[in-house]
């Protein structure tokens, strides 16, 4: 599958998305092997207490023989220990192997899709995705531990019970085998519906998910429009949808119940009479009547969990096949199998040549129409253009979080479609717009580019950046939690902990997407001064909004529906008249424009 299409909703009803399972369960097959004979061991001490019945309703009643008695007991009570140890130790064997396999998914899928790249996530919502490494997987861990064990025995005690009806008396089982049709029939039939149902329910709780994710995410938004109520309709809508789902699920499966129990119980009753007549004119021992039913009791009562279960194991493979779908999603972006290596002194040249490109969710629509450029080593390229002219489509090319559609990208010589994405972005610093802050420590956020940086090279990296001082009047300093998405930080504190990051990673590209919401006059002297430091020696290239960036910078292009159309400095630019005076007059403080053109 490729990146870009959309994750759907399994379609498949059969359990082979299960199949997707087995590699893991490969890993541990010295549990599995453990598990297995746990299993059959419990599974034939319960078969084997009715042949114990048997003789005791035969023999030891009839002669009243104390020892015989006392050893049928003991022999009882030895099978009933040996069936309680061998249970102790499937369900522990079972449980781990459920945990430890659902452990060894999550990792693989979450590792998997950290590495899609940004045209994935362009078209597939963050929190279905979530859901699918939460929800679907616990629901693959209820049915590797619990469910397919119990499946698994209740097999074995449906086809051992039946094996050992036939064993005990043919005749009785012939009757039997006449009320099978009845029995099956309606569980097929049933058993369709309630796993149609049951993915319907699914399906609607992970849109519903989604949506909360969404929301939760944007509290602030909701807040400030007061659509606290709306969305709360929203979501009691979806949830009463969800229910409405699971509720329809719940009656089939109910309904299946019911008649499964009726059919096989009342087939038993039937069988019982004819075989108590069978006692009354001796063609039959009242013993061998009591094993048979016994075991009848086990094979049907176990045929009954196994059309239970059953319902389980359909919505887990429907879970497997959204799995399966995620790890099957081929990163877009990928090393080439011989990847080029970048000159071993980077100098930081970057070249635009007649570059064309459409997003992969919009490929009608190109955002770049053949844009050429080139920045010379250690140069500041300004970039500017009206909303939407392609300015961020630029970085996120630099940065191959997409390839291009034609043309080609250079860095230092060597096309960025050559080379491995990791070796490419390390070159690479990038200072956004929207400054992301982890939650976690303000340590562990400078040093997020470089995870081993001492404490020492992470507060050189914050004193470059003017982030020292506020730091250190933080509780806690360097170690000071941040909150979910660095609440507790203003936003002029977020960028220049975003510059010591980039300052920490001493990249000789730096990419910038200039603030656009206002800081304070003294919060935005600290962050420019910070810039300064970055933007010394290295080549910048700025997405820039302020005229103190573009006054600094060396050239500035100014792009327009995916083109470079005007080029130079801010006084040639200004003195052309065309579209840079009239943005830099709409964007810039007039007044300081004014004093400029004088
Ligand atoms: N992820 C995306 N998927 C599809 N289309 C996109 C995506 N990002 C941007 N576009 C489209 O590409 C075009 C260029 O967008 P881009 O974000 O590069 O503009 P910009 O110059 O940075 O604008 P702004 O100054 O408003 O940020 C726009 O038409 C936009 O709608």
């Amino acid at each position: 599958m490729s990146e870009v299409d959309h994750l759907e909703a399994p379609r498949t009803r059969s359990l082979k998305p299960l199949a997707t399972l087995l590699p893991y369960l490969g890993h541990y097959r010295g549990m599995v092997v453990k598990a297995l004979i746990f299993l059959t061991l419990a599974a034939v001490a319960t078969l084997a207490l009715p042949l114990a019945v048997r003789r005791m309703i035969d023999h030891g009643f009839s002669q009243s023989d104390a020892g015989f008695i006392n050893n049928y007991f003991g022999m009882l009570i030895a099978l009933a220990l040996l069936l309680a140890f061998a249970s102790a130790m499937r369900y522990y064997y079972v449980i781990s192997i459920g945990e430890r396999i659902v452990a060894d998914l999550r990792r693989d899928v979450y590792s998997h899709v950290i590495k899609l790249s940004p045209s994935f996530f362009d078209v597939n919502q963050s929190g279905e995705i979530v859901s699918r490494l939460t929800a679907d997987t616990t629901q693959v861990k209820s049915v590797v531990g619990a469910t397919a064990s119990l499946a698994l025995r209740n097999l074995i005690l449906c086809l051992g019970g039946a094996a050992m009806m036939v064993y005990t008396s043919p005749r009785l089982s012939a009757l039997v085998l006449v009320a099978i049709p009845f029995i099956v029939f309606p569980l097929i039939a049933f058993g369709r519906s309630v796993r149609k149902r049951s993915r319907s329910a699914q399906d609607t709780l992970a849109e519903a998910s989604a949506y909360a994710s969404e929301s939760i995410g944007a509290i602030r938004t909701v807040q400030a429009f007061n659509g606290g109520p709306a969305a709360s309709g929203r979501y009691g809508d979806a949830i009463e949808g969800a229910f409405g789902a699971a509720q329809a699920a719940i009656r089939s499966r109910s309904i299946l119940t019911g008649v499964a129990i009726s059919m096989v119980f009342g087939s038993i009753a039937g069988v019982l009479w004819y075989g108590a007549h069978a006692v009354l004119d001796g063609s039959m021992s009242a013993g061998t009547l009591g094993q048979f039913v016994l075991y009848a009791v086990v094979a049907a009562s176990s045929l009954g969990a196994l059309s239970e279960v059953w319902g389980e194991i359909a919505q887990a493979s429907g879970a497997a096949e959204r799995l399966a779908e995620l790890l099957a999603e081929v990163p877009a972006i990928r090393a080439p199998a011989n990847p080029k290596r970048f000159p071993a002194t980077a100098a930081g040249a970057i070249a635009f040549n007649d570059v064309r490109f459409a997003y992969p969710s919009a490929p009608e629509r190109s955002a770049l129409k053949g844009l050429s450029f080139k920045v010379e080593p250690g140069e500041t390229v300004a970039i500017v253009g009206s909303s939407g002219a392609g300015k961020s489509t630029v970085l996120s090319l630099i940065l191959r979080y997409y390839d291009t559609t034609a043309g080609e990208i250079a860095l230092d010589g060597v096309s960025v479609r050559d080379v491995d994405p990791a070796e490419l972005r390390a070159r690479l610093s990038i200072v956004p717009q929207d400054v992301t802050i982890f939650a976690s420590t303000i340590h562990d956020n400078i040093a997020f580019g470089r995870p081993n940086a001492s404490r020492a090279d992470v507060i050189a990296a914050a004193k470059a950046a003017h982030a020292h001082d506020f730091i250190e009047r933080l509780d806690n300093g360097y170690d000071t939690m941040s909150g979910e998405r660095g609440v507790t930080l203003s936003g002029g504190q977020r960028q220049r902990i975003a510059i010591a990051r980039a300052i920490l990673k001493n990249a000789p590209v730096l990419l910038l997407d200039e603030a656009t919401s206002a800081l304070d006059a003294e919060s935005e002297k600290l962050v420019q001064n910070a810039l300064d430091g970055l933007m010394k020696d290295r080549t910048t290239i700025v997405i820039a909004h302020r005229l103190a960036t573009v006054l600094k910078a060396n050239r500035i292009l100014v792009m327009d529906d995916g083109r470079v159309v005007e080029e130079g400095n801010h006084q040639s630019l200004v003195a052309k008249g065309g579209i840079y005076a009239r943005l830099a007059s709409l964007q810039f403080d007039g007044k300081e424009l004014a004093e400029l053109q004088v």
